[in-house]
């Protein structure tokens, strides 16, 4: 069974699914302190959380059955990654889910600015009727600079445009192709502050991004410009902000994110006249929490049944075409490894992959990982997985190599993957997916073989003499082993050759010294393949 924890206020409806799984137990505790955390995270599988709980590394690190932790929103600048990656915790989120409920709070908080709507909503309550000091601005006809044009910012471009607003959109990543399709104009950033009269933005908060509009920029922005944060506060310096507003540079500011939250009570943005604040509610619809936990839960719900899952913030992420043609290899790919490494010892110092045929063309490193992952579990356990392999590897100095070849030796597709250890060892394993036969490993160092990767193997090596099988058979007949199928390779008649046995129990260890011992047999060893 396993434990969930919901430590933030997520939409029951998101999560419904979770409860009514029946391998899965759901806690909801809201507002716990990083102590109080480290104290039970101990016991849970995965932990889901939006921006209020600061998922820090102690907390990580006394989650010994961590195995996710799911975001249901999109920044998750609340989560030490590093300290996720290093121990295998995948950290999910769900980018989608609430793009256009916030790009509707941004717009909501631009009209509420160029019309001073709290202003006048709290003056009318208190009993005042005043109709001259709320004189506002139209949007139309005005320049909207927007900082970040992803998935909120080129929605927020959308529907300015329907405003009447010309678009100055600044992104790295933004074509002019692109800024074509939207309507918008390429800008610097630059250009924005001197040019436009509202600026908004829609990064994350990066140490390149943190305060990307400070002092230098108010000194030269143009007079009266309007300035919405619906992303992250520490986007925008919220000190050097004041001041321009105070010297009449910025006309107003609406803010939805503060870069301590909650902000302090004394904080100069909490009752200025020119600034309007909510309390980070971007993605605070009815319809975007239910979205974002239902993706969120879903994605759990595959890392903890070891189900592939996307949205992964600490894994690279690939393109669906891409996973759909490498998907099918994972578990060839895994068990290729973990094959490898039981027939090595010694301490691994290279891993050396090969890609021929089908998988020379595409980017390969997520099957990679599972590889990286087989070979690393023969060692380090259940510890390992496509998370932290890569980083177990280097932390280890062994030294993952790939490489690729268009054509292979008869076959559509062939991973080698072949172990270097200090002791000088060189072992190769190569697998195929065979059309209708499924997984097959075809090569075993230098002999051509023919085995399906599954259940418990054993790997015979011996002189190539008449009777060896024969003397095999009875002895593991003998001990109640029953083979269900046999290969043999050799390179020479009389030279020596491998025995490569599946049984349908592990063979125990007297057996396995009994078969090394048999005459012109050299070793016996197990390989388990789940
Ligand atoms: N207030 C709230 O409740 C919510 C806030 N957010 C925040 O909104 C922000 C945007 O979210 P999405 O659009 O979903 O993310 P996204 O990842 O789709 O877009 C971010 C864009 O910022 C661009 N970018 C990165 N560095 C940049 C730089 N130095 N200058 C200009 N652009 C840069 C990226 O290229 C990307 O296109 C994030 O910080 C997210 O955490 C998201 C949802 C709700
Ligand atoms: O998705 C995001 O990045 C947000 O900032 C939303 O935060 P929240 O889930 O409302 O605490």
């Amino acid at each position: 069974m396993f434990k969930i924890l919901v430590s933030d206020p997520i939409s029951d409806l998101g999560i419904q699914q979770l409860v009514d799984a029946n391998d899965v137990t759901v806690v909801k505790k809201t507002g716990l302190n990083e102590d109080e955390l480290v104290a039970i995270i101990g016991e849970f599988d995965a932990l889901m959380v939006r921006s209020q709980t600061t998922v820090t590394e102690r907390i990580l690190t006394a989650g010994t059955n961590l195995k996710a932790v799911g975001r249901a929103g999109v920044g998750v600048d609340n989560i030490d990654l590093d300290a996720a990656t290093k121990r295998g915790i995948v950290v999910i989120n769900a980018p989608d889910g609430n793009t256009i409920t916030t790009c509707e709070h941004t717009l909501a908080m631009m009209m509420a600015l160029a019309r001073h709507i709290p202003q006048a909503y709290a003056k009318t309550i208190s009993g005042t009727w005043d109709r001259k000091t709320f004189i506002g601005v139209e949007l139309r006809g005005k320049t909207l600079g927007i900082l970040g044009m992803g998935r909120i910012g080129s929605e927020v471009a959308k529907r300015a445009k329907a405003f009447g607003m010309d678009i100055l959109a600044f992104d790295p990543f933004l074509t002019e192709d692109r800024a074509e399709k939207l309507e918008v104009k390429l800008a610097t950033v630059n250009d924005i502050v001197l040019n436009a009269d509202f600026m908004t933005v829609h990064t994350p908060l990066t140490p390149e991004t943190r305060n990307m509009i400070s002092r230098p920029q108010f000194e030269v922005m143009k007079k009266g410009m309007r300035i919405i944060n619906c992303a992250r506060g520490g986007l925008i310096d919220e000190m050097a902000l004041i001041e321009a507003i105070d010297q009449g540079i910025v006309a107003g500011a609406a803010f939805d994110v503060f870069e301590h939250e909650p902000p302090q009570s004394d904080h100069p943005f909490l009752n200025h006249p020119k600034v309007i604040v909510t309390p980070h509610l971007g993605a605070s619809t009815i319809e975007a929490q239910e979205n974002v936990a239902i993706d969120v839960s879903e994605e759990i719900l595959h890392i903890l049944r070891n189900e592939p899952f996307k949205n992964a913030v600490n894994i690279p992420p690939v393109a669906p075409s891409v996973m759909n043609k490498l998907q099918p290899y994972f578990s060839l790919g895994e068990k290729l490894g973990s094959f490898v490494a039981q027939i090595t010892t010694g301490a691994v110092s290279e891993i050396h992959i090969d890609y021929a045929g089908d998988l020379s063309d595409v980017d390969t490193l997520p099957l990679t990982r599972y590889i990286v992952k087989g070979v690393l579990s023969h060692h380090l356990g259940s510890d390992v997985n496509i998370v932290n392999c890569s980083h177990l590897a280097k932390s280890r100095d062994v030294n993952i190599v790939v490489s690729k070849a268009p054509k292979t030796k008869g076959f559509t597709n062939l991973i080698s993957v072949s172990l270097k250890t200090q002791n000088n060892q060189d072992r190769l394993v190569a697998g195929t997916l065979l059309q209708g036969y499924g997984e097959r490993i075809v090569l075993l160092d230098k002999y051509t073989v023919d085995i399906a990767p599954d259940g418990n193997q054993i790997l015979i090596s011996h002189n190539d003499k008449p009777g060896i099988i024969g003397l095999v058979g009875t002895l593991l007949g003998e001990n109640d082993v029953n083979i269900a199928s046999m290969q043999v390779g050799r390179t020479l008649v009389g030279g020596s050759a491998l025995m490569i046995l599946t049984v349908d129990k592990a063979p125990s260890k007297d057996v396995l010294v009994k078969l090394a011992s048999l005459q012109e047999i050299n070793s016996a060893l197990e390989i388990i393949l789940n």
